[in-house]
């Protein structure tokens, strides 16, 4: 079964637009894992544009499921937020600063030392390690030798080509997929997936062990409501 981890960077972007406390990121947390989510994902930049880092200390008090801290492991503020949190798992991103969003995953050949330095930082706390990566198989590979325990395939691609042809835009990934089992990585998957295009992901996808789904969940609670809409989401993932 794939699980659902709800990414709930938006919420903290509405919050953060008006200064107060609301919508409440920690009640909306807790009421993710309530309807069902089966863990909490935030991603925060450097500039705290949505997630602060304050966040991450309240959230880790709360979260009962998978929490799943993603972002950029060149920033030492950032190594040591997960540190000090050791959430259930972190997954490294090479955003860069500024980015509106990430946009790439990790050339794991040309940073495989560095790589392999960071991934052991946080093994040694005890945190499993999933490194966001683009469905090639060359990074995939490479990938295995980094020490991660997941990968992370960077979903935009199919998300964006799914509408043209989900045959052709998935085959990429089924790739990337096999060959991540072929060297014994785990295998998550993220960005821009949706009520449209999730189930045939998830279907395809041999062994898909977790999304993260931020933007279009959180989308779409407004228009049904977030109990509705976790469970919507789940029941794409059955
Ligand atoms: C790694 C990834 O794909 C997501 O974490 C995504 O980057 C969400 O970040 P934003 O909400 O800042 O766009
Ligand atoms: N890792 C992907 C994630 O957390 C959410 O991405 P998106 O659904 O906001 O595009």
């Amino acid at each position: 079964m794939t699980r659902l981890s709800v990414n709930i960077n938006k919420i903290a972007t509405l919050r953060n637009s008006r200064g107060g406390n609301n919508p409440n990121l920690v009640q909306v947390a807790k009421d993710c894992e309530r309807f069902g989510a089966q863990g909490i994902t935030v991603h925060p930049r450097p500039d705290e544009r949505h997630i602060r880092y304050n966040d991450v200390f309240e959230l880790k008090k709360i979260v009962t499921t998978e929490f799943n801290i993603e972002g950029n492991c060149q920033e030492q503020k950032f190594v040591d937020l997960v540190l000090a949190n050791k959430p259930e798992q972190v997954t490294l991103v090479p955003d860069v600063l500024g980015q509106l969003t990430s946009n790439h995953g990790w050339d794991t050949i040309k940073n495989q030392e560095y790589l392999k330095e960071i991934i052991a930082v946080f093994k040694n706390a005890g945190i499993r390690v999933s490194i966001f990566v683009d469905p090639v198989v060359e990074m995939v590979e490479a990938a295995a030798t980094t020490g991660t325990d997941r990968i992370e395939l960077y979903t935009e691609a199919y998300a964006h080509q799914y509408p043209q042809g989900k045959e052709a835009a998935i085959a990429p990934f089924i790739k990337a997929a096999e060959a991540a089992l072929k060297v014994g990585l785990g295998i998550n998957a993220g960005h821009d997936l949706d009520l449209n295009n999730l189930k045939y992901f998830a279907q395809n996808i041999p062994n898909l062990e977790e999304v993260s789904i931020g933007h279009a969940l959180i989308s779409d609670a407004l228009y049904y409501g977030l109990e509705n809409t976790v469970q919507m989401y789940l029941r794409q993932l059955v």
